[in-house]
Formats: C-alpha cells, structure tokens, sequence
C-alpha cells in the first residue's frame, strides 16, 4: 500500500483519465480507486488523499460519489489531508463551472486539512461557488474546451501536492 489513494468517480470517462494521468504523475507512489467499487475498509488507513470528480447536474457531484461520499466523509480523518479535482464544462456550465469539487469540500473541510487549492487565474467562467478568496478549493480541469492545457494543470498541481504528501 502506498501512502496515496486517489479516489474518483468518472460517468464518461474524463474524471477517470485525469485520475490516471494524476496517478502517473505520482511516479508509482499513489493508488487508484474507482468509488464505484470501493470500500471504506481498503481505504481508510491512508493519510493522504486525492479525490476527483466530474460534475454533473447543475453543479452536483458525479452519482457513484452520491453514494460513497456520506461514508467516506464519516472516516476519521484526525492526521489526514484531502486533495480535490473537479471536472467540469466552462463554456456549457459558466455559471456552476466544476462546482462539484465544493460539495466535497464542504463535506470534508471541517473533517480533513484540504490541501492543493489553486489560483483563480487562467479559467474563462462566469461563476462557481468553489473559488473562495479568489481560490479554488480543488483544481479544475475542463476536458471539453481547454485538453491542451491539462497536463501543464495537472503538473504543477501534482507538484504542489508532493510537498503535502510526504
Ligand atoms: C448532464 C450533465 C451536466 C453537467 N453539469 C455540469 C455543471 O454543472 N458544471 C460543469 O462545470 N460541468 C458540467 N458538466 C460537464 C462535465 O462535468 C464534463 O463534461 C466532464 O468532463 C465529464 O467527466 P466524466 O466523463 O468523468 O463524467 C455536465 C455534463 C453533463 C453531461
């Protein structure tokens, strides 16, 4: 077991990828989980954590995350931190851009250090409630209309994180 458990849930596929490429940034020391399939037992005595969704609804949480997350949120978290992705659709959804990642954050941001918050700068949208003081709780990745820059995103993200994880 290594010391890093990503947990996404991915209904088309783009939450999944992005997990995937996260996980190879961490160069073998993550493992990755499909909330679809896991349970609390396999992961509940990591310290660190990356959780990534897609957005769906009008700024929900994709639907195997509906589920899992009430549990996930009752583990102990005493010691832990959390990081959040979020996927979502700028241009189609400007007005609850990745918001998805908010509803985890508030889940667990009293629970667990949240870590890996990003600057507001470079996203094109009209509004999210997941930018707080100008921060994003997670980090944003738009599959839909800015692919091209999500490895650049995901690089510097997963670089920040390894100064978390240690
Ligand atoms: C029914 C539906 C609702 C969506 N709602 C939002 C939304 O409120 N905000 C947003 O940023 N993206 C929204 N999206 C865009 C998805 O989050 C985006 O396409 C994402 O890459 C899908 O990831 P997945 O393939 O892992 O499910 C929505 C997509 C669908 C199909």
């Amino acid at each position: 077991m290594n010391k890093i458990a990503i947990l996404y849930g991915s209904s088309g596929g783009n939450a999944e990828s992005v997990a995937r490429q996260v996980q190879d940034l961490f160069d073998g020391n993550a493992d990755l989980y499909n909330v679809e399939y896991v349970s609390i037992d396999e992961i509940k005595d990591y310290p660190y954590f990356v959780v990534g969704t897609s957005t769906t609804g009008i700024g929900d949480l994709q639907d195997d995350w509906d589920g899992f997350l009430p549990s996930f949120a009752g583990m102990d978290f005493t010691g832990k931190k959390v990081a959040i992705f979020a996927l979502g659709d700028s241009a189609s959804y400007s007005t609850s851009f990745a918001e998805s990642m908010k509803v985890v954050y508030d889940e667990l941001s009293d629970k667990a250090e949240i870590v890996g918050r990003v600057p507001d700068e470079g996203y094109t949208y009209d509004e999210s409630t997941a930018v707080i003081d100008g921060l994003w709780v997670g980090l944003p990745i738009d599959e839909d209309n800015e692919y091209d820059m999500t490895e650049e995103r995901l690089a510097k993200w997963v670089e920040t994180l390894k100064e978390e994880f240690v």
